[in-house]
């Protein structure tokens, strides 16, 4: 597992640090994979009335920590997936300013029929990757305008996928990036974004 720094930083001009427990990483990494039990899963009726129980249980020790935006750590960890559950993981193995290189595995979760990755699943990957990668290496915060993908063939879950992210032009407040998902060999996806940055004063 990726290591997990022991607090998450203000992206924005927010208060204080918020304090990651231990097990937290761990935690999220449960949810994502009872997200692909729960899908790949024929449960009889016991299981359903067992497994809603359960869920139910979580849902209650969850709801005692609820909290504001700026508090919560789901979404905010600096680390791969942020610790946002809904997101399929992008695990960078190099990076520069201009170039990101990395893969991703499409759980069970994603798939959208016939072993293939859902096509909503994967702008919302790239709207992710993309979003971070542009605001990283010192960038000022800037927001997705557009987003454009071309599905090339079919992308594969449970495969371990590469990734590359392009940080192509910045034109005053426009930036301008690309980006591909591959099986090996084979372009499943293209990709391309226009992410803006905010006026001053904007949030
Ligand atoms: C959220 C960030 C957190 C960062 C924290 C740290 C990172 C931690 C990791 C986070 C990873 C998650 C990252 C998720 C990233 C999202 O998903 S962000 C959410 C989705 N996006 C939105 O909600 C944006 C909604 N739209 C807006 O807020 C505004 O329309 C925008 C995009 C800020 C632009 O508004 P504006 O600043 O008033 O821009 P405006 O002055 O009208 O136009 C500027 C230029 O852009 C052009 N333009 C504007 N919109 C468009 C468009 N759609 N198409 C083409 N051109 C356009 C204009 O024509 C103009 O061109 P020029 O005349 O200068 O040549």
């Amino acid at each position: 597992m990726d290591p997990l720094p022991t607090h998450i930083p203000n992206w924005w001009d927010k208060p204080a640090p918020v304090t990651i427990p231990d097990g937290y990483a761990d935690f999220v990494e449960q949810f994502r994979t009872l997200q692909d039990a729960m899908t790949a899963a024929a449960p009889d009726a016991e299981q359903t009335r067992t497994a809603s129980r359960l869920v139910a249980e979580l849902i209650e020790v969850l709801k005692q920590s609820e909290t504001d935006e700026w508090s919560q750590l789901s979404g905010r960890l600096p680390v791969p997936g942020r610790g946002q559950t809904l997101i399929p993981v992008v695990h960078i193995n190099s990076e520069t300013e201009h170039e990101s290189r990395g893969t991703v595995r499409f759980g069970r979760q994603f798939l959208g029929g016939n072993g293939a990755a859902h096509g909503g699943a994967i702008p919302l990957m790239f709207d992710d990757a993309f979003g971070r990668f542009a605001n990283a290496h010192g960038r000022a915060i800037a927001r997705t305008a557009n987003l454009h993908i071309d599905y090339r063939s079919v992308t594969p879950i449970d495969t371990d996928l590469t990734v590359t992210l392009r940080f192509d032009r910045e034109e005053g407040r426009k930036r301008y990036v690309t980006g591909e998902i591959r099986d090996g060999d084979r372009l499943c996806v293209e990709a391309s974004g226009l992410f803006i940055v905010l006026k001053p004063g904007a949030a």
